[in-house]
């Protein structure tokens, strides 16, 4: 990038920077009326229930129920128990909602499901729950609740990491401190943070989890208004300022914004992705971008940025799937049958690439390709952009006149046409853009 346009950005680089500040998680604790705190699960050929409400006590009482019950299993799927407990209900769901989307909670509605029961104890080694991430079921889910009975335990502590930050949560200790009777203990965290739960020494420790899901308008159970936060309003006030100079890609071009948070992506029957329902479960940061983006009439697509070796950078509008083979110029197939446009050319190779020079690039592309089967749920890691158009929708760029960005790396990146555009690669696309046109 060069350094005027990079002194342009910068600002607009510190407003995300920010917006990024807002943890992944929330934890706490939260007085629920103990009535909500009987638990009911099958037992053999009945149902049995226990009564959480005072963790001073449960040990005692409880311990053989809990030990012949959940000794082999440690675990309970969802319809084999239930519960008293209406996280909506009691104002939980509302609570992880503000706390945990913070920055767009206002125009966001969630939907929880109870998903499973965890029972740790302390006999033997002593139970806990290795690191790992959650399997999102479904495009909407964002994020998972884990409610902690109240139970006397020491050890336990679930431990949360995203992005180079750590934070450990101590259920046990909260309760130690003398909650009164009915007082649960939550943590909720986005499905890209990877969670284990430490080695119990002493007691049990007792769980639910909820897995959380965007909802539309109509099954929307929760929801308020929240006040924007100052870092919200950063951002969009320095898109804003950025948009008014006059400097600032006189001639359109497009801004890239890596995303912050992995999302799960489910293909059609046929195998084939499509990003764009992609853009109505964006969290965090990524989110807000987003949203300042559409407030200031800008259109905004998700593309996939591939690093086709060599530095070369080609972005698409779909996961490329299907490319098992060997190919000898992966820059060419992907923009050839991908639609793909190379958006970053190294400075050695430019030169060739001018003269439409063929390069081989005699490269296995499996490595690529991070997207499976039909209806497979794939993460997708830091290759996918926000991709902001400034100016004309859909006009095709000259690849060779590019300014770089790296948006694998940096989060903000332009892309910016530094000649008028031959007329002849310009795409009247009155939908906003989306497409981006094959080479010809
Ligand atoms: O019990 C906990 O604190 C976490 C459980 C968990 O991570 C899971 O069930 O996936
Ligand atoms: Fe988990």
């Amino acid at each position: 990038m060069t350094s005027q346009l990079n002194d342009l950005l910068k600002p607009l680089a510190d407003a995300v920077k920010e917006c990024g500040k807002n943890a992944p998680w929330c934890s706490g604790t939260w007085l629920v009326s103990p009535a909500d705190l009987k638990l009911y699960f099958d037992c053999g050929t009945g149902t049995r229930s226990i009564q959480f409400a005072n963790p001073a006590t449960f040990g005692a009482n409880h311990e053989d129920v809990l030990d012949e019950t959940y000794r082999k299993a440690g675990k309970m799927d969802l319809e084999h128990f239930a519960i008293n407990l209406n996280p909506e209900r009691v104002g939980l769901a509302l609570e992880v909602k503000l706390r945990l989307l913070g920055l767009d909670a206002d125009e966001r509605n969630i939907r929880l499901e109870p998903y499973k029961l965890n029972v740790y104890e302390s006999t033997g080694k002593g139970s806990f729950f290795k690191a790992h991430k959650d399997t999102p079921r479904g495009e909407k889910m964002f994020g998972s609740l884990v409610v902690v009975l109240p139970t006397a335990h020491e050890g336990g502590g679930l431990l949360l990491r995203h992005d180079g930050s750590e934070m450990v949560f101590d259920s046990g200790k909260e309760f130690a401190v003398g909650k009164p009777p009915g007082a649960i203990a939550f943590v909720a965290f986005y499905s890209d943070v990877e969670h284990e739960v430490q080695q119990v020494v002493s007691g049990h420790r007792v769980t639910i989890t909820y897995n959380l899901y965007f909802a539309d308008e109509r099954e929307a159970l929760v929801s308020a208004p929240a006040a924007l936060t100052p870092a919200v309003n950063q951002f969009s006030v320095s898109l804003k300022n950025i948009l008014a100079n006059p400097e600032f890609f006189s001639k359109g071009g497009l801004l890239g914004f890596g995303l912050k948070h992995q999302y799960p992506l489910s293909s059609d029957k046929r195998g084939n992705f499509d990003l764009k329902n992609l853009l109505s479960c964006l969290k965090g940061e990524d989110a807000v971008i987003l949203r300042a983006c559409k407030e200031h009439g800008l259109t905004a697509s998700l593309k996939i940025i591939y690093d086709a070796n060599d530095g070369w950078l080609v972005m698409c509008d779909r996961p490329v799937v299907g490319l098992s083979y060997q190919v000898d110029d992966l820059v060419g197939d992907l923009a050839n049958d991908f639609g793909g446009v190379c958006i970053w050319v190294p400075p050695l190779d430019a030169e060739y690439y001018q003269e439409q020079a063929a390069r081989a690039w005699r490269k296995t592309v499996n490595q690529f390709i991070a997207y499976g089967n039909e209806a497979e749920l794939a993460y997708l890691y830091g290759q996918v952009s926000l991709i902001v158009e400034i100016g004309i929708p859909g006009q095709r760029q000259d690849p060779s006149t590019i300014v770089p960005f790296d948006v694998t790396k940096d989060l903000v990146g332009a892309y910016k046409p530094t000649d008028v555009p031959n007329p002849s690669d310009l795409t009247a696309d009155e939908n906003g853009g989306d497409e981006i046109e094959d080479d010809a």
